[in-house]
């Protein structure tokens, strides 16, 4: 029985190999506009656990990661930018207010059986923002596959003032939880 990501995204392969993981990447088949949940927590785990069940049918053996990551404020889910203007607005409104970070992870195996599905909430407070420095961002491009529209293991990380909570969550994976789900199925990531 081996590990294998369900995702395409650079980071979540980056931070497990971080924490000397070993595991495999497979592409997720899951539609994430096929969820229109409204409570943060519920659509993280549903996507994750969507993600997971569509690679553990094609590697029944192996415990299937998936995880799926939002950005929350005033209640209002906000993904990734669709352009350059829901980038600048999404920012805008981020800008000297705090803001919650959701990711869902599930496991998945389906011989022997195995599903587990949690989510990690981080708060994250920003200063305010320019608006130069705003167009300036978007027009860098950094935030535009991002959930909330920043990265903040890039050059969004000058707009972070205060994090509450596990750093590796906002960046789209929660290591300490992952790694805690694991070991209760009797693994771990190291
Ligand atoms: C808030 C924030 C999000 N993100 C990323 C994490 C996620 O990859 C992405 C949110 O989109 P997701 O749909 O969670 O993930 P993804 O489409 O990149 O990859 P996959 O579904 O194949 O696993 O935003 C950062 O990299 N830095 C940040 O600061």
């Amino acid at each position: 029985m081996g590990l294998v990501l369900a995702s395409t995204s650079p980071r979540r392969r980056q931070l497990l190999a971080m924490v000397g993981a070993r595991f495999e990447v497979e592409v997720p088949g899951a539609d994430e506009r096929e969820y229109c949940l409204e409570d943060p927590e519920r659509l993280v785990m549903a996507l994750a656990r969507a993600k997971a069940e569509s690679v553990a049918s094609r590697r029944p053996r192996d415990l299937v990661v998936g995880a799926d990551t939002v950005v929350v404020l005033d209640g209002r889910i906000l993904g990734k930018p669709a352009d350059g203007r829901e980038a600048r607005e999404m920012l805008e409104a981020l800008s000297g207010r705090t803001h919650e970070v959701w990711t869902g992870v599930a496991l998945v195996r389906r011989e022997p059986e195995a599903c587990r599905v949690e989510a990690e909430r981080t708060e994250v407070t920003f200063r305010s923002l320019d608006p130069d420095e705003v167009d300036r961002y978007v027009a860098l491009g950094e935030g535009m596959d991002k959930a909330g529209a920043y990265a903040v293991q890039g050059v969004g990380g000058l707009f972070v003032e205060r994090i509450e909570g596990c750093y590796f969550n906002v960046v789209g994976l929660p290591l300490a939880r992952l790694h805690t789900m694991l070991r209760r199925l009797g693994s771990g990531l190291w």
